[in-house]
């Protein structure tokens, strides 16, 4: 959590307490008759367990009120709403940037200004990134990704500047960057509700770290709980058979449904469940879904050390996409190097002749090996494209790692210092973006803007050395089922790669 100062905090946990934002499953008439002097401390101090919790547990619980949404935000705005209506066809996301904005704009004045203070003041999700921080990611799908994405916001900003410029908003909030700094508020911080699908802001349930679904056994459910994903739950099944129940019958029922956080009706709150037990001082986490790496660059700026879910896709043959009905998505090479059932299935019938594909085709779609000697044209066939996707990038693997220890020096000396041990692919890299970033100029704002992006920057060289990794990971994977194979079938002739 990126905070100015302790006080800050402070203030904003006394202001959120007020609205009724709280860890512990109090009722909303103790709230308004003796507000506690923070919403945290009966479960969580931070984003930390101040005693033992169950899976299940209610730890947060934030009132509608206390929910920042466009349709609260327009309908304390008459200027701001007579406005929107003028233009109906911007998108919930750009409507909730421009409202956001527009609160920012009334600086002291909003009611929402302790939440708005302390909300981070820039972010490394990848429509953000320059030209070189994105050329860095080297991988021609990231770079796709991030150019797509910039170019969005772009087009976004654009459509939205006309109706920046009738609020009046300040020249500096109706700056691209303004609106950045807005889209990725959004991006990164918003939570999914039913009636908005640009979610909504949730003061306190934002300060959550996310982890990643899969290492712990959940309930599919719990995979949606942040922005632009499917409701976490039924709440109109709820309502019907929960009407007659009290708030804390409803946090007891939900003990049981291993849900992260989703909106209640029947409380109108957003309420927060442990979705496993944490030790008291542990970092209670969140899943905001289900992420590959580059996606949780593209959507909240950063990345996991270890991310179970994280995939590599290898460019195809055209006429592959379109032998089998498996989507696109779905051909891909898992975090641990082994390609999905649906790319395996594709390539073993794109390797065997056209005149036979019919007669086999049950096998391919049912994942078994067609036959030994299609399987070694499969494996060679991946070890093949793997090696090419790698021997196309500028760096190898282990200049990555060097440059990411370069980086780290920078990062902690600053930099005036020598690189002799990088390779000499790295340090074109390396010196452009020294250049870039100006190392003579070291004023306060110039440095500020130096350590984000050289933030970025070892974001995309960590984004590409986990795909590599994942790449050599198959490699090795293909490898050893090929010696296995040979080993298995002798009358198979060890050849050169056909490909
Ligand atoms: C909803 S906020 C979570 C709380 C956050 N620490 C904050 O700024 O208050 C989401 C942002 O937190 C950061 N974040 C969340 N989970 C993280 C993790 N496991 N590792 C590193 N950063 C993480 C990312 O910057 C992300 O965009």
């Amino acid at each position: 959590m990126e905070v100015q100062d302790g006080s800050d905090l402070e203030t904003f946990l006394q202001w959120a307490a007020a609205l009724g934002v709280a860890d512990s499953p109090i009722t909303e008439s103790e709230v308004s008759t003796c507000p506690p002097h923070s919403c945290l401390g009966h479960s969580l101090r931070g984003l930390a367990a101040v005693r033992d919790i169950m899976k299940g547990e209610l730890i947060l619980r934030v009132p509608k009120e206390a929910l920042m949404t466009s349709e609260s935000l327009r309908s304390k705005d008459q200027k701001l709403s007579s406005v929107l209506c003028k233009y109906p066809t911007l998108s919930p996301t750009q409507v909730l940037a421009v409202a956001l904005l527009n609160e920012v704009n009334k600086g002291k004045m909003t009611w929402w200004y302790t939440y708005l203070k302390q909300l981070p003041r820039s972010y490394d999700i990848l429509e953000s990134f320059d030209r070189l921080e994105i050329e860095a990611l080297q991988m021609d799908e990231a770079i796709w990704t991030a150019e797509r994405a910039v170019e969005k916001s772009k087009m976004d900003w654009g459509e939205a500047s006309v109706l920046m410029c009738e609020l009046n908003l300040k020249p500096q909030l109706s700056t691209f960057k303004a609106w950045l700094w807005a889209s990725a508020t959004i991006s990164s911080r918003t939570m999914h509700i039913l009636w908005d699908s640009a979610g909504c802001l949730c003061p306190v349930g934002d300060f959550f770290n996310y982890a990643a679904p899969g290492e712990v056994p959940c309930h599919s459910e719990n995979l949606n709980t942040w922005r632009n994903v499917s409701p976490l739950c039924d709440t109109s099944f709820g309502m019907v058979q929960n009407a007659e129940k009290s708030i804390e019958e409803l946090f007891d029922a939900n003990a049981h449904r291993l849900i992260d956080a989703g909106y209640e009706e029947e409380v109108a709150a957003y309420c927060f469940y442990a979705r496993r037990n944490y030790r008291k001082g542990d970092q209670v986490l969140l899943s905001y879904g289900t992420y590959t790496s580059l996606e949780l660059l593209e959507h909240y700026g950063f990345l996991l050390h270890e991310n179970p879910n994280d995939k590599a896709f290898i460019p195809l043959e055209p006429d592959m996409y379109s032998l089998c009905s498996w989507p696109k998505e779905s051909l891909y090479i898992h975090q641990d190097g082994k390609p999905s059932f649906a790319l395996l299935a594709t390539i073993r019938l794109w390797v065997t002749p056209v005149t036979n594909r019919r007669s086999v085709g049950h096998i391919a779609y049912s994942g078994h090996q067609i036959s030994a000697e299609n399987e070694v044209t499969v494996l060679e066939w991946i070890v093949k494209n793997c090696r090419a996707l790698l021997g196309n990038c500028s760096t190898s693997l282990g200049e990555d790692e060097l440059l990411l220890d370069t980086i780290d020096k920078i990062q902690d000396y600053n930099v005036s210092m020598e690189f002799g041990d990088v390779s000499r692919a790295c340090n074109s890299e390396l010196n452009a973006f020294l250049e870039m970033n100006s190392r003579k100029l070291c004023g306060e704002v110039q440095m500020c803007r130096n350590t984000r992006s050289i933030h970025r920057w070892k974001l995309a060289v960590q984004w590409r050395l986990s795909y590599k990794r994942i790449l050599r990971e198959c490699i090795s994977h293909c490898n050893g089922r090929l010696e296995d194979l040979f080993s298995q079938h002798q009358s198979i002739i060890r050849e050169p790669m056909k490909f």
